[in-house]
């Protein structure tokens, strides 16, 4: 069980999130939503330890969470277009291998069947050898998930990662993600802006409004007007 307990982030005088707790079980995937402005990225940022939250715990079956234990997954923009698919999934398991390998561009068999194990997962198979550079949006997102996936994460976090794609392609990828999410019991929290494509994928709803968690649920007990307060002023 991954658990959140009175997590607070300010800036300065402003306080981004405050009194945010919830706890997220493995093989679920937990949709955040929220006004802009409410604290999503700040909440994911936190997780991610890429923020110094300035009070709260978060915890792993009782146990302080470990930084490597959380993969965001990389916006399409940040991957590396030079580089093949299979390269940038590969390069969510450095950590795993020696420098030398990734230096010289020789990785372990067994990571590499991985990978492209990876790749498959999200509907890619045949594109391990394609640049990314030439990919389409739809394809580059997918590829950012097998590559946080190949991180091995506990718990897997992404900021709007379907926000610059039509609504047919955002929902292959995330039904990719929320599949992968599913099969492999890694714990899935993904901040969307699409109340239609939340409700299509989220196992449970957060909700974030100025700062404070106003919405924790189970999908199967959240109606669109319970989302809608989420958004009201
Ligand atoms: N680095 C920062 N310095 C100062 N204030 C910040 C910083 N990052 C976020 N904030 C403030 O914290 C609050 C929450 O911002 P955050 O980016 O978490 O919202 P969000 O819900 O992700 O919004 P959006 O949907 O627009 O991405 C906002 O008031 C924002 O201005």
């Amino acid at each position: 069980m991954f658990t959140v307990t009175d997590l607070e982030k300010r800036y300065g005088d402003e306080t981004a999130i405050t009194d945010v707790s919830f706890s997220l079980e493995p093989g679920s995937l937990a949709v955040l939503v929220g006004r802009s402005g409410a604290g999503k990225t700040t909440l994911l940022r936190c997780l991610n330890d890429l923020e110094q939250s300035d009070g709260g715990s978060i915890r792993f079956d009782g146990e302080p969470l470990d930084a490597t234990d959380v993969a965001l997954v990389f916006q399409a923009g940040a991957l590396l277009d030079g580089k093949s698919a299979l390269e940038n999934v590969l390069d969510g398991g450095l950590a795993r291998e020696p420098l030398w390998r990734e230096l010289v561009g020789w990785h372990a068999p067994a990571e590499k069947r991985a990978a492209i194990e990876r790749l498959h997962a999200v509907d890619l198979d045949g594109y391990a050898t394609r640049r990314v550079g030439d990919l389409s949006g739809g394809e580059r997102q997918r590829v950012g998930v097998a590559r946080a996936l190949h991180q091995e994460p506990r718990v897997l976090l992404a900021d709007e990662p379907v926000a610059s794609l039509d609504p047919a392609t955002a929902r292959h990828v995330l039904d990719r993600l929320a599949a992968v999410v599913r099969r492999e019991g890694v714990i899935g929290l993904v901040s969307l802006h699409q109340p239609r494509l939340a409700d299509a994928v989220a196992d449970r709803f957060l909700g974030l409004a100025e700062g404070r968690l106003t919405l924790d649920a189970p999908a199967d007990d959240v109606d669109p007007d319970r989302i809608a307060e989420v958004y009201r002023d």
